[in-house]
Formats: C-alpha cells, structure tokens, sequence
C-alpha cells in the first residue's frame, strides 16, 4: 500500500514559490493550480481525486500528516496503537463548560484528532476515515438529511446524496457494520481508495505532504477573494506561497478549516482582534461551536477466558498474530474493532425502561434512532488503556446519537446493556464473580448486581466516564487560542445554512461573502447526523465535486 502514495512530495521547492515576506496581493509570480484542496483527510481525498479527473483542470493537494502511516494504520485492529503518536494531533480539550452543563464536571481530556482530527492522508482514515476511527461505514437516517434541507441546505436531502452513499441499511436494529477493511485485511481509507497509483501519476495533480496551510491569501478589493494559500514544512522554516486561478477547497476538518479561516482572519471581530489577529470579513459563527455524540463510557463485564481478545495483550500473541496479518493478511487483527451494532430509541418499550428519567426526543423522525450500542470483545477502560495482565471482558459502549447528550437516555441504554448481560447467550459466556468493587474499578458496574445500583450511581458513573465518541461535526472555537469545549449546541464551526449571521458555508459549500473559497469536511454539517459519519462525508465529498465539475461546462 505504501507504494500508493510514492509520487507524493514534501519539498515546497518542487511545488510552490518562496515567500519573500513582502505583502503584496500580485499572484502573478506565484506557482499556480487551478485548485489548493487544503487537508488531505476523508474530504479532501475525495475531491482531489474527482477534480483531477479533467486533465486540463490543475489540483494541488496539501497535507499536514504523512501520506500514509506505518503497519499499524493499515491493520485493522491496530489503529489504538497509533493515539497520541505523530499522526494524531493529540489536542487536549480546555474549559469544558458545555460538557459541564450536559455531562457534568469533568478534567480536560484528550481527543484523538484522527478522523476527528487526522494527521495522515486519507483520514477517514483518518483518511477514509482515517487510520485512527473505528472503520465503521454507515448511512444515518435519511431524515437526518432531509432535515438539513428544510432548513435551507438545498440540494443536500437524503435522495440527493443517495448515489454516493452506496449500500442499503435499515435505520433502526441490530447487524453487522459494514468496515472500511479490503480484499487483503487492510484497513482502507479514502487516500488509498481515491488516490490510487493511477489518479497519483496524473500530471495535473499534484499531492504534497507534511506541509502545513498557515493561512489563506485574500485580495483586499471587494469581492473579497482568495488568491491563494501560504504554507510551511513548519512554524520556524522556511514560508512559501502558491495562488489558485479557481478555488480554495478547505478539507482541515472539524478543527483545521475554522482554525485557518480565522487565523487568516475570517470569523468573529471581537474574538480575533482581542487575540491580536486582524478581522478582514466578520463571520461570527467560525468556530463557535462543537457537536460530538456522547458516550455512557465503556461498561466493561468479565468474560471467561477464551472468548475475547484480550490473550493479544501478551507480547508472544500479539507478535505472533501481527506475523500473522502480515504474512496471509487474515487472523484476529484483520477483524473488525466493532462488528456488530444496535441502533434503537430510547423510548421503545420493548427494550428500553421508559418510564427512567426524562429523555426529550430530539431525533429527526419518528424514524430515527437516539442511541447506539456497539461492543467489542476485549477490556478497553479508555481508548488509550488496555486491561490488566490475565484478564478477560466484553466492553460495551452506549452512544447518544442526538445533538444534545442527555444522561438519562444514556442510563436508559446502560440499563438495557445490563439487563442483556444476565441472558442467554452472553450470560454463559461471562464470569461475573461478585466481590465488593471499588466504583473505580473498571469491572464497576459490568460485574455488579444490576439489582443493587441505584439510578443515580449509574447517572454519576455515566458522568464520570462519558467521553466523545470523536464524531466531531463543529468546534466550540479554536483549539490554538485554548477555547475548546465539547459537545453541544446546534450550529457548527463552519455550518452550512442561508445566512451569514447563523452559517458560516452556503449551500454550495461557499464562505458566505467571499470569492474563490469553500469548505468541504465534517464541519459543514448543518446538524449532526445519528450515525457514523465518515459515509455522508465521502458523499458530500463526491457531490460538491459533482457540482464544481457541472459548473465548469
Ligand atoms: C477514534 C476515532 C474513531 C472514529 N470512528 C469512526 C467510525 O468508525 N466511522 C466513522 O464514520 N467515523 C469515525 N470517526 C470519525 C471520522 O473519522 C471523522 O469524522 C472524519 O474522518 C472527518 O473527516 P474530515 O474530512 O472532516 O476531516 P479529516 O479526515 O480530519 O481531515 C482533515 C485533514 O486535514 C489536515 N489538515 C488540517 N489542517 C491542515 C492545515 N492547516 N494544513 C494542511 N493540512 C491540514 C489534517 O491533518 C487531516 O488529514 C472516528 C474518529 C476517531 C478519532
């Protein structure tokens, strides 16, 4: 796979003009494509590929990461290995207020930036969702996006992005998720999907890689325009410049395109000039806020040895299943991290105790479902933990799939969890062995008598252990000015909508009130989705390029 992205570069000499710190709006001296797609993620992926399909059309891509990540980004199961290494930008989160208002106190946590916050092409994979998600593909409701659409995003409903969602799952119940894994046991992303070796040698694209977008050029005369990006290999080397005839496409993600629309100053007034950063167009929905959906946290049980894959933490089994992988590309590694998942409303009597706590329905329909469980065959305390030496379990995780996280839809799923846990088949295949439990512990609740915990203990556990499930969609503001809260709200960093003051795109993905820029990611999503959302992304990725290329003819 490596030899995929071979014909990528890293040297701004081969690709882009040096930058000899003049101010000056005169592109003509400039390196110029037709496009700058900037962030080589699930998104940009995408429509590098697309655009480049007419060979008189120029596209230059430029990403921040790496063009592709070592073994463990290709195996399925080894992507926990890479959190908080030099693909994954490792933001922690500051003054988690909203999390606060909704969740409760917590610490600032750490959020993987993979496909949340991807640092290596393809992220959706963080690439195809990026070498650091979970490799779940899915659709979401289609009244998810009908909604979008009678709220002014037209031309984005559900039949609208249909032809480039592909396969069919029914909205609600339980199956088998369908993963981004190929043929070979490979973990798949949309870098290794859309730039193949083929589209890489077009001499019309061109993909650079390890180099940053520090800001976007605009030309001062009204309509304001982007003429072009500045970029470096880093902070203290060496900047280049390179203009564009057409557009600016900015594929950052959640936290990369508000992060360099304002540090080009693009958003909010006050905010950027009480940080030193001069305002050329007032948009103040930048980077204003963040939706995730939350999680109860992991609801781990004991299983009795033989049935999990804990027996990988030893280093003999785990070396032993890596040579493995890589000799026949099966084996234990080259499955699904998460196989199989239920998605339900936490008002269905059949399943749920409805008469638990106070849940509003904030879905889209009647249709659409509030909570996932998913599960994985292994002791996961954190997505960065392992279980102790010897020890065997089943981890569970509760996901509220609205835009509000409520504690006690979440409770209403724990309760669910537990209650399956005690019937045939999984009870057989767990070793509760009651004992007194520190809360903890992380066997705390999973191995407890259900029957002696009351609502508000599990309330306070949810609280404490709840965490994003990294489906980030919008930011509270930018991480580089320490602003950053989680979850929340109904508008997004750089939202699609009609108008500038409550949207930052239009439908056509344009900045509102700018010329030659537009943002296709995570971040556009008018609301959030009740899924996985690597699926709408690549869809969206695939129509805008659709729309770009029609409007060309
Ligand atoms: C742990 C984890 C598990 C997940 N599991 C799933 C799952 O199973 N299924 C699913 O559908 N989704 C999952 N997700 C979410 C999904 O991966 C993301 O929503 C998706 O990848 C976002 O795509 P994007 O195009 O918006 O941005 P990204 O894929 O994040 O792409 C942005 C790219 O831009 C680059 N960039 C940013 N700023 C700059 C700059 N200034 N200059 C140059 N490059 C820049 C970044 O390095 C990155 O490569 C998961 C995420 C995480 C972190």
């Amino acid at each position: 796979m490596g030899s995929a992205f071979s014909t990528t570069i890293s040297d701004p000499t081969q690709f882009a003009t040096v930058w000899d710190d003049t101010e000056t709006e005169d592109s003509a001296s400039l390196r110029t494509y037709d496009y700058i797609v900037v962030g080589g993620g699930t998104a940009g992926c995408v429509l590098a590929s697309r655009l480049s399909e007419d060979r008189n059309t120029t596209v230059l891509l430029i990403e921040a990461g790496a063009s592709d990540g070592n073994i463990f980004s290709k195996i399925p199961l080894g992507f926990t290995n890479l959190y908080k290494t030099a693909v994954d930008w490792a933001y922690t989160t500051v003054r988690p207020w909203q999390v606060e208002r909704y969740i409760g106190p917590v610490e600032s946590f750490w959020v993987a930036r993979g496909l949340f916050f991807r640092k290596i092409m393809g992220l959706l994979l963080k690439p195809l969702d990026s070498v650091l998600n979970a490799l779940i593909y899915h659709r979401s409701s289609p009244d998810d996006f009908d909604q979008w659409e009678k709220a002014g995003a037209k031309g984005w409903s559900y039949q609208d992005l249909e032809p480039d969602l592909n396969a069919n799952k029914p909205v609600q119940g339980i199956g088998e998720f369908t993963a981004f894994v190929d043929d070979h046991g490979t973990r798949n992303t949309t870098a290794r999907a859309y730039l193949t070796p083929e589209v890489l040698a077009r001499p019309n694209l061109t993909v650079a890689v390890h180099v940053t977008v520090e800001k976007i050029l605009f030309t001062r005369r009204e309509p304001l325009t982007a003429y072009g990006v500045q970029l470096a290999k880093s902070s203290s080397s060496p900047k280049f410049r390179v203009a564009v005839s057409k557009e600016v496409i900015l594929c950052g993600g959640v936290v990369g395109s508000s992060q360099l629309l304002l540090l080009s100053g693009v958003g909010p007034k006050e905010e950027l000039e009480s940080v030193g950063i001069e305002c050329i167009k007032n948009l103040g929905s930048i980077g204003k806020h963040l939706i995730d959906h939350p999680t109860s946290g992991p609801l781990i049980f004991r299983a009795k040895p033989g049935y999990s894959l804990d027996y990988l933490n030893s280093p003999l089994s785990g070396i032993y299943a890596i040579g493995n992988w890589f000799m026949t590309g099966s084996g234990p590694l080259s499955s699904k991290p998460m196989s199989y998942g239920a998605f339900l409303r936490s008002d269905d009597a059949r399943f749920f105790d409805t008469s638990l706590g106070n849940v509003k329905d904030l879905t889209t329909s009647p249709g659409s479902p509030d909570l996932e469980l998913t599960w994985t065959p292994a002791v996961v305390p954190s997505l960065t933990t392992k279980g102790r030496p010897g020890e065997h379990g089943v981890t569970f995780v509760m996901l509220y799939l609205s835009t509000e996280s409520d504690v006690d839809a979440i409770l209403r799923g724990v309760r669910f969890i537990m209650r399956v846990a005690q019937t045939e088949p999984l009870r057989s295949l767990l070793d509760p062995r009651p004992e007194p439990f520190r809360k903890d512990d992380y066997f705390w609740p999973g191995n407890s008598d259900p029957e002696k915990i009351t609502d508000d203990e599990l309330r306070a556990w949810i609280r404490r252990n709840g965490y994003p499930a990294c489906h980030p969609v919008k930011l509270i503001f930018l991480w580089s000015l320490n602003l950053v809260s989680l979850y929340l709200i109904k508008a997004g960093t750089c939202r699609m909508g009609t108008s500038p003051e409550t949207s930052v795109v239009d439908p056509q993905l344009r900045v509102h009130g700018i010329s030659g820029l537009r943002v296709m990611d995570a971040s556009v999503f008018p609301t959030h989705v009740s899924g996985h959302p690597v699926g709408p992304i690549v869809a969206m990725a695939e129509k805008l390029a659709d729309m770009i290329k029609a409007s060309q003819l």
